[in-house]
């Protein structure tokens, strides 16, 4: 009674008009708790319902947000460095289970090649695991939520919003430039996969970044120039945070 399916929680809307996924026909058997019909388990309360940052509440969540190449991976990694940030990377964290040969991990292959978001059953609760185990107070979420149903399924299972919301805005050509220069032998580094990628983010990723800054929490950093020079706008914006 008190449990019930993940997918109950999501929005009409989902991330793509699509039919339910093969993975969502085929996991029909996942069971989470449902934070209004029972109280968290006390392990996410203890991580979400206390005061962000301070000892013993849950951490200090930042969500990372950009374009495919924007450059967030790279200012999180100094961030992290500067700032005392555990880095979880939401896209590791999909590319770690394909590499773990977990069942999932065919299915999220085959979406990333095609530049298409992973089903939120699967990606919040990757994060959410994250979140909990890390015993950092402060979290940079990198990539994540990527749509609206994933922001809405992540604000609703933790019954928590994020503390602070970073948009790296940058020319889609540059991103392209990028990209095609990473050169880490990633499957959606092509041309073909980086053109769905750029779709997805301007009709999915940005209305999640237009909410937060309806409600005053993102804040936009101008992506191009230097590494450097971008994590100089960056440092100023971590530096005048009370954390
Ligand atoms: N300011 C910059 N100038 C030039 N190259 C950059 C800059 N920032 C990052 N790069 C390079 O661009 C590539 C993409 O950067 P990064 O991986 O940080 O982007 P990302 O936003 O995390 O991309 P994705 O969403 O695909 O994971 C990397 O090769 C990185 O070294
Ligand atoms: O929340 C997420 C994060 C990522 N994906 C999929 O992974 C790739 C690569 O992600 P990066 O953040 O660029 O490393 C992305 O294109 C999506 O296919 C996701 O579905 N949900
Ligand atoms: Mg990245």
């Amino acid at each position: 009674m008190w449990r019930r399916r993940l997918s109950a929680l999501l929005p009409r809307s989902p991330c793509s008009s699509s039919a339910p996924s093969s993975y969502q026909q085929q996991h029909r058997h996942i069971l989470l708790p449902t934070p209004n019909e029972k109280p968290l388990a006390p392990s996410l309360l203890r991580l979400f319902t206390s005061q962000a940052g301070s000892d013993g509440g849950r951490p200090f969540i930042a969500f990372i947000l950009g374009g495919p190449g924007s450059g967030k991976g790279t200012q999180c990694t100094r961030i992290a460095s500067d700032f005392g940030f555990a880095h979880v990377s939401a896209g590791d964290l999909l590319r770690n289970e394909i590499s773990s040969g977990t069942d999932q991990g065919e299915l999220i292959l085959e979406i990333i090649r095609e530049g298409r978001i992973v089903p939120s059953e699967i990606t919040v609760e990757l994060v959410r695991k994250a979140i909990e185990s890390t015993t950092a107070k402060r979290v940079l979420i990198d990539g994540f939520p990527r749509c609206e149903e994933n922001r809405i399924a992540f604000e609703k299972l933790t019954g928590t919003e994020p503390d602070l919301v970073v948009f790296f805005d940058c020319p889609e050509d540059l991103m392209v430039k990028r990209l095609l220069g990473r050169n880490q032998g990633r499957v959606d580094d092509n041309i073909e996969t980086i053109k769905k990628r750029l779709k997805v983010f301007e009709s999915l990723n940005m209305p999640v970044v237009n909410y937060y800054s309806s409600k005053g929490k993102a804040h936009k950093i101008n992506a191009t120039g230097t590494a450097d020079e971008i994590f100089e706008s960056v440092r100023k914006l971590f530096s005048s945070l009370r954390l």
